[in-house]
């Protein structure tokens, strides 16, 4: 009968222990799977924003920066604020419970706890603003600082090479690295401080009593159990203590991320606007269009310019360096606000919010430096289109328009070949028609084109001319950026851009 009820106990307490640890393992992957869909939601609203910016905050953002931005910031604010959040509520817990049944049993006990604690804390309040932030700071602002200058070497790879400036870019490199290392060191040996101070007043606080109990004749035995239970009582709290520590010091440090979230996810969604539906069947109309950048020490870069362009018209604008050719392709592009005058499309929509989607909707555009993605022929030129969802036929017609259908046909796995970072493996004509194949795969009405001919030797660009040109007489528009004499024999019409002034040629 009694090694029945035994039985029955010891099994009682496996199950409660398993049924307990079954709970804790569900509840913790819970936890995580919502500080998960926290980040993954955070990051994707502050990436969306990216998108709205407009072109003057684009260009003033810095890369390393809005990376921090989009994939750091939410990280650290889940795991180092709001993780460190749920430890000092559970461990607070776990710490109040303690401290209730320590005084309870014995409230001499809780008072040497205090003294022991009270000094860890207030160092911990003390420093923290001195040290903790201001290093923490810094190693925020310089560690964006380091990625700058690796990225910049490393992108100018071939010019270090043969200026042969190697070590002039690693050593930047491991200069700022150190600093911010250094930075480093001195932020963790901070944060380990509390403990280590903990432990000391702890061993002198144990020192101080058996020597007061030998030398004031008190009962060593006594001393010999108080100390136990004190022992035994830090031994269950000290855990919880550093826990509440280092979690302090992490909200402390990461503390930026809550107002960088709140600047960024703050923001009112403005619904999006009612589109209007554009069949571009009239042309595009500028009037009275002026503009200038926010550098207000620049003067105007276009002012009240007047042109119609026309559906199925090829126009070449020209001009000098500098004159703003690519500040009106980006204009027309909608990618570029600001302006004063007005962008009339088919007689009827001013291009503003409720139309802008529609418009671009319509547009295909090469720029002067277009971005290769790190992917396949395909997925380049489909820029953007899932997978399952390319058409791979109007893939092959828009790389034979773009002239590289020879190029694609030479390599073992055509379309589903790699390209590498930049279109390394490309030449800068290759690069170029790619791109080309790229806006025409989406078979645009209008297609804003910033020098697409001139990394091509004379054979291809009489070939891309003359596509173009065939294109418009179907009916596309095209307006392209250059400064190369063979396209004027192409377009049907050569609008001069010089000194603010835009003038009809042809
Ligand atoms: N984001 C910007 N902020 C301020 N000024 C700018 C910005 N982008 C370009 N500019 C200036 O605007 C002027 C026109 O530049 P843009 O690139 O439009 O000229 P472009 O005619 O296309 O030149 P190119 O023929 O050399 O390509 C230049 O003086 C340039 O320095």
């Amino acid at each position: 009968m009694k090694s029945v009820s035994w039985v029955a106990a010891i099994t009682t307490v496996i199950l409660i222990f398993t049924f307990k640890n079954i709970l804790s393992i569900w509840q913790t992957h819970r936890q995580l799977q919502f500080l998960n869909k926290l980040y993954l939601n955070f990051s994707r609203r502050i990436y969306l924003r990216f998108y709205r910016l407009n072109w003057n905050d684009y260009a003033q953002t810095n890369s390393a920066e809005t990376f921090r931005k989009i994939k750091d910031t939410p990280f650290e604010f889940i795991n180092y604020v709001l993780n460190s959040c749920f430890l000092l509520i559970t461990d607070g817990v776990i710490c109040l419970t303690m401290v209730g049944i320590v005084a309870w049993f014995d409230y001499r006990i809780l008072f040497i706890l205090m003294v022991l604690c009270i000094p860890v804390f207030v160092f911990y309040f003390f420093f923290r603003r001195n040290v903790i932030l201001k290093t923490d700071r810094s190693f925020r602002e310089l560690t964006p600082v380091t990625n700058v200058i690796l990225t910049q070497g490393i992108s100018s790879y071939t010019e270090t090479r043969i200026y042969q400036k190697e070590n002039y870019f690693v050593n930047r490199f491991i200069d700022a690295s150190r600093v911010t290392t250094t930075q480093l060191i001195n932020l963790k040996t901070f944060t380990s401080l509390p403990t280590r101070i903990f432990e000391t007043i702890g061993v002198i606080l144990f020192a101080g009593m058996i020597i007061y109990a030998r030398t004031a004749n008190v009962d060593t035995q006594n001393i010999v159990v108080f100390v136990g239970l004190i022992s035994l009582a830090l031994y269950r709290i000290m855990p919880s203590l550093n826990r509440i520590l280092q979690s302090l010091s992490q909200i402390q440090s990461y503390a930026y991320t809550v107002s960088t979230l709140r600047d960024n996810l703050n923001h009112s969604e403005e619904p999006p606007a009612k589109q209007t539906v554009i069949n571009f069947d009239g042309g595009i109309e500028l009037r009275e269009l002026s503009f200038q950048y926010t550098d207000k020490t620049r003067s105007l870069l276009l002012d009240h310019v007047n042109i119609k362009i026309s559906r199925g018209d090829f126009v070449m604008l020209q001009g000098p360096s500098g004159t703003g050719k690519t500040t009106l392709l980006n204009i027309l592009a909608g990618i570029i606000q600001g302006y004063l005058g007005k962008i009339i499309i088919d007689n009827r929509y001013t291009l503003d919010a409720q139309s802008i989607h529609a418009w671009q909707s319509r547009l295909g555009v090469v720029s002067q430096s277009p971005v290769i993605l790190q992917d396949t022929i395909l997925h380049n030129i489909a820029f953007g289109v899932p997978h399952t969802e390319i058409d791979r036929a109007k893939v092959k017609q828009a790389i034979a328009l773009a002239g590289i259908n020879d190029f694609v046909d030479m390599l073992t796995a055509g379309l589903d070949t790699p390209i590498g970072e930049n279109g390394i493996t490309l030449s800068g004509g290759q690069r170029q028609r790619l791109c080309l194949a790229r806006a025409l795969y989406r078979d645009p009405d209008v297609l804003l084109l910033d020098e697409v001919t001139n990394q091509l030797d004379e054979q291809n660009k009489v070939y891309i001319l003359e596509q173009l040109q065939s294109l418009c007489r179907n009916g596309k528009t095209i307006i392209l950026a250059s400064h190369d004499p063979v396209v004027r024999q192409y377009a049907s019409h050569i609008l001069s851009l010089d000194s603010k002034v835009l003038e009809e040629l042809k």
